[in-house]
């Protein structure tokens, strides 16, 4: 970096943020010591307690903060769980100031030492550089950081470049049960004076190279039961004689995609859409060690070789993964059980144009006449509990150019534009709500480790992550009246 292209502006907020590194690795270790997994019914007040305390944080910001409750969730087994509130907050209101919308959320994953942590996950824990702990880059480093960048211009008392919405949610990690429904309520009213609106919940595909995110694949999961009698039988009595529903659910699961990848469901890549000139380009220059993620997965052999066609198959065309049966013997050892009620769940990460609708209409017609061939006499139901659309941003819109250039002005390089192959499923809701661009900003690296043992944010990536959002608040204030002129309203598929 050289600090000669820095205004007097920037460089007083940096020596600041570089002045203050050991503040905020304080706040963010105060966070990471909340145990605040969504995913496990007995820490739910781990998570309302993380939500008092973000709230908290945003009040000492100045901003107005409504803590919006949710009710409850109904679990399986009939019991009702409190949900955690979603936070809106809001910080300034100044009409001559572009209003940017933050959402982020503070639950995390499940960790446990035992699962081959090297040191305890909710003790954030520095060792050469990189900070570990559950919830260090997905997500509460990089909402932490976001809210630093704030708190900067609020210590040096500079007047703020922008208005600030945050959306903080406790349940991302369960689906975040309830936020799409408070969102559309909220169109015409917290929403209605949106500008942008900014995620940072992915990471960087490369772990030195910045990047910015213009898309993820959406995902619609699929339940496939089939069910025969009412029992489950002995393979000695009735093997044999019997259609077996384990049997007739293997044969449709096999049915879904053959061995080189490809969906075998009639009319799914109809409306893929066509990779653009734009898109070949912006692929030819990503930085990404197709070695490294190969090893990273820790199979011996990928379906593609090069970069380009590993990028198309990950953000461009849709995939489909079998994930489990519900119902089948798994345990080790022998069970000569015939199971009476099996099902398969299976999921295909969609891309634009692809229709949810439409999907879930080849997925259903699609079983229904591979079972329809087998002459079974079992139930067949096929179900899809979640369906998130693909979203996707243009990169031409100012706020990209806004973000580059923050990017640029704190590491010295342009950022790579990246897609991500998995889903975030309100950034679509949050488009369609606001009428507005969103932006992915990432400030972890791609081996930062989320959801996985040893999670991290590096002290580099978490102080410069700071530093990117403060600059990138500037250069949106340089946006004031250009907006309306080139920010039109998207709507896609
Ligand atoms: C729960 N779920 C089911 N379908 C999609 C999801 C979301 C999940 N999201 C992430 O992992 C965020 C990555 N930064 C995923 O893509 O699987
Ligand atoms: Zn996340
Ligand atoms: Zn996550």
């Amino acid at each position: 970096m050289s600090s000669s292209c820095l205004s007097a502006l920037e460089t007083e907020i940096f020596h600041y943020i570089d002045a203050h590194q050991s503040d905020f690795i304080e706040n963010l270790k105060e966070w990471v010591a909340v145990e605040s997994d969504s995913v496990q019914p007995d820490l739910r007040k781990e998570v309302i307690q993380m939500m008092s305390l973000a709230a908290a944080r945003l009040a000492a910001l100045g901003a107005t903060v409504n803590s919006v409750s949710l009710g409850s969730q109904q679990l399986l087994n009939g019991q009702h769980l409190p949900l955690p509130p979603v936070i809106l907050g809001e910080l300034g209101k100044d009409p001559q100031n572009l209003t940017i919308c933050f959402y982020g959320h503070v639950d995390v994953q499940p960790a446990k030492k035992e699962d081959g942590w090297k040191t305890d996950p909710y003790i954030l824990t520095e060792i050469n550089g990189n900070l570990y702990g559950r919830g260090a880059t997905d997500n509460k480093g990089p909402v932490l950081a976001w809210i630093n960048a704030v708190e900067t211009f609020r210590a040096l008392k500079i007047a703020m470049p922008v208005n600030f919405k945050f959306v903080i949610e406790g349940m991302e990690e369960a689906g975040s049960l309830g936020l799409e429904k408070l969102l559309e309520e909220e169109k015409h009213g917290f929403f209605s004076d949106v500008d942008y609106v900014v995620i940072s919940d992915n990471l960087w595909l490369s772990k030195k190279k910045p990047a910015l995110i213009y898309g993820t694949r959406g995902n619609a999961c699929f339940s496939v039961e089939v069910e025969g009698g009412d029992k489950d039988l002995h393979s000695g009595t009735f093997g044999g004689i019997i259609h077996e529903p384990l049997t007739d659910l293997i044969a449709l699961l096999d049915s879904l995609v053959d061995p080189t990848g490809h969906i075998q469901i009639p009319g799914i890549y109809d409306a893929v859409a066509a990779l653009t000139d734009e898109e070949k380009k912006l692929h030819g220059s990503i930085e990404y060690d197709v070695e490294e993620h190969k090893n990273n997965s820790g199979v011996k052999k990928l379906l593609y070789s090069t970069k380009e066609e590993i990028l198309l198959h990950l953000w461009h065309y849709p995939s489909l993964s079998i994930h489990g049966i519900e119902g089948a013997f798994h345990e080790p050892g022998i069970k000569t059980v015939i199971p009476a009620k099996v099902i398969g769940k299976f999921s295909i990460r969609q891309v634009p144009n692809m229709d949810l609708s439409d999907v879930k209409q080849q997925v259903v017609d699609h079983l229904e006449n591979v079972f329809a061939k087998r002459n079974s006499p079992n139930k067949l139901k096929v179900s899809m509990p979640l369906g998130a659309k693909p979203w996707v941003a243009d990169v031409n819109d100012p706020l990209y150019k806004a973000a580059k250039k923050a990017i640029r002005t704190v590491f010295g390089e342009d950022p790579d534009f990246i897609r991500d192959g998995s889903t975030i499923p309100i950034a679509r809701t949050f488009q369609t709500i606001t009428q507005k661009t969103v932006i992915m900003i990432p400030i972890g690296a791609a081996d930062d480790g989320e959801h996985s043992q040893n999670e991290k944010i590096s002290r580099r990536n978490y102080i410069e992550g700071i530093k990117v959002f403060a600059a990138f608040f500037l250069e949106i204030s340089k946006l004031r009246g250009q907006l309306h002129e080139t920010s039109k309203p998207r709507t896609n598929k």
